[in-house]
């Protein structure tokens, strides 16, 4: 799928986190969205995801050029966020049945595939709430880069998790050759993969 952002900008009360962006996002490009703190990837990728609007301007989106309706866009994109949040009340096991109810398994893999590449075959039976941080990190990457969509946005990927858990990140992006993935990050460990890159706060207007 590709995007297609134009005079793209976002302001919250008074303040314009970003202002007439123009770009577009073609599939089998994977970019890392940069920029400070609060410069406003997170905003800038659920806009783009169709969850949030834009102050002004226009996000479109198409397949093979055929233009994808916004309700829709949701089916093709998986999400791994700090603000998702994961059914604590269920189990491992529950969670990803639960998931994967709603939309496919990538490349043919099983649940119990899943439970395996991740390193969750101890832990099946136990609630996510009582998952240390960076094993819910793990299991909400697992569940974003397994999902058979086109597109797959990664914010802050690597947030709680060792160096074994960001080793174990950058392996099953590289082993998925999923068509392309959006980054927010500041952090490079985490989009070495990425051809592209846009700096959010390149497009900060200075007296908007
Ligand atoms: N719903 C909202 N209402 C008001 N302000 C908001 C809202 N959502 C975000 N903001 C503000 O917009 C700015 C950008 O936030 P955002 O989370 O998009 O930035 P970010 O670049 O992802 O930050 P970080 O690197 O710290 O995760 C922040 O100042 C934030 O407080």
């Amino acid at each position: 799928m590709d995007i297609r952002i134009s005079g793209l900008s976002k302001r919250f009360n008074r303040e314009w986190l970003f202002s007439g962006m123009d770009h577009s996002f073609s599939e089998g490009d994977s970019y890392a969205i940069t920029g400070a703190n609060g410069s406003g990837k997170s905003t800038f990728l659920q806009i783009i995801a169709g969850f949030q609007l834009p102050s002004e301007g226009t996000v479109e989106w198409f397949e093979n050029n055929i233009p994808v309706p916004a309700e829709t866009v949701y089916q093709r994109i998986a999400i791994a966020a700090p603000y998702m949040e994961l059914v604590e009340e269920f189990t491992l096991k529950e969670m990803l049945s639960f998931h994967f109810s709603f939309k496919s398994v990538r490349n043919g893999y099983s649940i119990q595939d899943l439970i395996d590449i991740g390193y969750f075959t101890d832990t099946v039976n136990k609630p996510v709430r009582n998952f240390s941080s960076g094993m819910k990190q793990r299991l909400k990457i697992l569940l974003a880069l397994y999902t058979d969509v086109p597109l797959v946005f990664l914010d802050e990927p690597t947030t709680n998790m060792d160096e074994y858990g960001t080793k174990w990140y950058l392996q099953q992006v590289e082993t998925l050759n999923i068509p392309t993935i959006l980054v927010a990050s500041n952090q490079p460990h985490e989009y070495t993969f990425c051809n592209k890159k846009l700096i959010i706060s390149d497009y900060k207007p200075a007296n908007k």
